[in-house]
């Protein structure tokens, strides 16, 4: 990518969001764990949203199902609706990440199912070194066994170091054990990633909301506004069927609880920080802009956590576009008035007063800013439809 290149001349240059890196969640978990078996859940019920995915073979993951479009080239394969799937070793990964990344896939999530014996750290150190800057490191989902718990933990130790670095855990195949037996995992979970969300499934059926924003199905192009992330919340949380294209049969959306908090007042970021720090370990999900109003960090920041993963992303506001705080925070049992008076205390209403290192908390879990919807594109095609596009 060049950001150098001069802007392409036109008398009305189109408006454009701000580009955001995109966010590559790794899917870790022991042999047999249930990864694929997540990994294809998520695929069949991804609402609109382009998932890019790297696997280290086709073998598994269900593309009859997912209706072939074609071959993109090398081992990449598009599949209906917007998915891209390639088959990599470590080796080509960086390689993969790019071409995944490329604009004009418009690619809104990657994500990565390590093989059952990869070290998890290696990758998540690969990927937070990158110099990629369309992608961002996402969080580490650790997919666990509940049957096979005790066995895998006995043959490989290495599995308590990976559930340490853990932002989300899925405790898949609940159906293979006794509920005592989950309770104790539970348990021996929480003491062996202390903080980090938990979440019970079989057959991997988590609510994909955890991981990613689901796009509506009409919705092509473009970055998901804030409207369709407070839309989604709500069919998530009142566990409404989508358009009819997806059998949500089983699936957790009425499990979860969603909360929407706005604030015409800027939020004080050492309060918010703090607010973020003692999150409820059923908060699985926090999506959304804040506005903090501190002299020289007057942007939009973008916030975004899975887990106890959390990530700002600052960039411009929209022309017009009001200087407010909109969140969506999802999890299952929460205190949603709770939680609404903890982020009422977080507002601001001197904001300018407030010293620049008051933003250090904030800036901690900044990746990179976003580039400014009025820099030039990097390629020129980046919003050009996509012919596969249904
Ligand atoms: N009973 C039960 N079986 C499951 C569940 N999840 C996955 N399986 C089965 O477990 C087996 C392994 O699942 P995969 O999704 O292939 O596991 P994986 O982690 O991708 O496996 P590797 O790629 O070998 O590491 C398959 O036969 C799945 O159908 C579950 O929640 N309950």
């Amino acid at each position: 990518m060049n950001s150098s290149q001069p802007a392409q001349q036109s008398d009305q240059p189109p408006v454009r969001p701000p580009v955001q890196p995109i966010p590559v969640i790794v899917l870790s978990g022991f042999l047999g764990s249930g990864k694929t078996t997540l990994l294809n859940h998520l695929l069949g019920n991804r609402g609109g949203t382009r998932i890019g995915v790297v696997v280290n073979d086709f073998g598994s993951i269900e593309i009859d199902a997912m209706a072939v479009a074609g071959q993109v080239g090398d081992s990449m394969v598009s599949l209906g609706g917007g998915c891209l799937c390639c088959a990599v070793d470590g080796s080509e990964l960086d390689a993969y990440l790019e071409k995944l990344s490329a604009p004009v896939h418009r690619i809104d999530v990657i994500v990565i199912e390590a093989s059952g014996l990869a070290e998890p750290q290696e990758m998540i150190r690969m990927l937070v070194a990158s110099e990629n800057p369309a992608i961002r490191y996402g969080g580490l989902v650790q997919v666990v066994d509940a049957a096979e718990f005790d066995a895998t933990r006995a043959k490989h130790p290495e599995t308590d170091r990976h559930l340490a670095v853990a932002d989300l855990v899925v405790l898949n195949k609940t159906d293979r054990a006794e509920p005592a037996a989950l309770t104790r995992i539970a348990c021996e979970l929480a003491a062996l990633c202390p903080g980090t969300p938990v979440v019970a499934a079989d057959h991997g059926r988590i609510d994909p909301e955890l991981l990613f924003d689901r796009r509506p199905w009409t919705e092509t192009r473009g970055q998901l506004s804030f409207e369709d992330l407070i839309s989604q919340a709500r069919e998530s949380g009142a566990g409404e069927e989508d358009s009819g294209h997806e059998d949500h049969t089983g699936h957790a959306h009425t499990l979860y609880d969603s909360t929407e908090f706005v604030s015409e007042q800027a939020l004080n970021p050492r309060r918010f920080i703090d607010f973020l720090d003692r999150r409820p370990a059923g908060l699985y999900r926090i999506k959304g802009y804040v506005h903090f109003g501190v002299p020289g960090h007057e942007e939009r920041y973008e916030v975004h956590a899975v887990g106890r993963f959390l990530r700002f992303v600052p960039g411009p506001w929209g022309r017009g576009e009001p200087r407010r705080s909109q969140l969506v925070l999802i999890g299952a049992g929460t205190d949603g008035p709770a939680l609404l008076g903890e982020l009422e205390a977080c507002r601001e209403p001197a904001p300018q007063h407030a010293p620049p290192e008051s933003m250090w908390g904030v800036l901690r879990y900044v990746d990179r800013p976003a580039r400014p919807a009025d820099e030039p594109e990097p390629e020129p095609h980046e919003f050009v439809a996509d012919p596969e596009e249904p």
